[in-house]
């Protein structure tokens, strides 16, 4: 068959794993009419979609699976699969939806509630650096969507501004959504997991070190991003990915006046108690949502 027609699963491959059970095995073109591509990356191709039936718009995530185990070109099934399971176990504002799935020999398709604000990265791009206040607007629906996940023991372990996405940019507080679960894990109790995935500039020393990964792992991302959200700079960047890992391993950053002289004490405390490499002494999501800087006690406290 050509490449990109539609080859159903045999019995044999449903077997093989019970969740594909989960996903529809008709053409996804039956059921959705596909418009203009939204853009493409390590997952595949997203394009934007229309349900027949209902006329409701959708992003649908191309994901080429792997035709045999040594592949190279492809994902596992296993690993798309395992990130439509966590998918489903979320229900949050701050975390894009889920709205159906299908599966053929060569391909998956995901059909994703459509975000049209572009990617949180852009936007900043385009102010340089955020205030204050616009950040903490930004870092108080991330904060409850991580918070979220880490309480159905679900972390995201790729957290970065690329994949927090504005739903609409040009409301005057745009609501976010946080996207790509393709390195997502449950963390299940007593059972270790480690992973030399990620991205160098906002993965955690744990990752580079290959030490056991937790909810931890994402709180130091959160770290990460407040800080480029408030200097617009990123805390560990270096030349090359290796100078940039080794300043992650050793915790090395600092507020360079240039682009903090106007920051609060407050706000560079919040990401003092997030840049820590122990792990287990970093701020949890529910401890950073009741932080002074996110949550002032009263007036005073808030302009300090
Ligand atoms: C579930 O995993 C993903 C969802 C999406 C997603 C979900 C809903 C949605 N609505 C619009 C878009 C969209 C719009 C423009 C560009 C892109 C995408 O190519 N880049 C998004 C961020 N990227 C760096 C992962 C995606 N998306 N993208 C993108 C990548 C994913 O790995």
């Amino acid at each position: 068959c050509p490449e990109d027609a539609w080859q159903p699963l045999s019995d044999e491959d449903e077997a093989l794993s019970p969740t594909m059970a989960d996903f529809k095995h008709e053409d996804v073109e039956s059921l959705y009419e596909m418009l203009e591509n939204l853009g493409s990356g390590h997952f595949g191709v997203v394009k934007k979609c229309r349900e027949k039936s209902s006329g409701s718009y959708y992003a649908s995530k191309f994901i080429k699976t792997r035709k045999c185990k040594g592949s190279r070109l492809g994902l596992d099934r296993e690993q798309v699969e395992r990130e439509v399971s966590i998918l489903q176990q979320l229900q949050h504002p701050s975390i894009m939806r889920l709205h159906d799935v299908f599966a053929s020999k060569a391909e998956m398709v995901l059909i994703l509630e459509l975000i049209s604000g572009g990617e949180l990265f852009d936007f900043i791009a385009e102010k340089e650096a955020l205030s204050e206040a616009e950040a903490i607007e930004f870092l108080e629906q991330i904060l409850e969507g991580v918070a979220y996940m880490h309480s159905h023991h679900i972390a995201h372990f790729d957290l970065k501004p690329e994949n927090i996405m504005l739903l609409e940019k040009s409301m005057p507080n745009p609501k976010i959504k946080i996207i790509d679960f393709g390195l997502a894990q449950k963390i299940e109790a007593g059972v270790t997991f480690k992973s030399l995935c990620g991205t160098p500039q906002y993965v955690a020393p744990e990752v580079i070190n290959y030490e056991p990964l937790t909810s931890a792992t994402d709180m130091w991302s959160i770290g990460v991003i407040t800080y480029i959200l408030l200097s617009g700079i990123s805390p560990f960047q270096g030349e090359t990915d290796s100078e940039t890992l080794t300043n992650v391993v050793s915790g090395n950053y600092e507020f360079d006046d240039r682009y903090f002289k106007e920051t609060s004490e407050m706000a560079k405390d919040f990401i003092r108690e997030l840049l820590v490499k122990e792990p287990k002494d970093r701020m949890t999501a529910v401890e950073c949502l009741v932080h002074p800087w996110i949550k002032p006690l009263n007036r005073k406290q808030a302009v300090n």
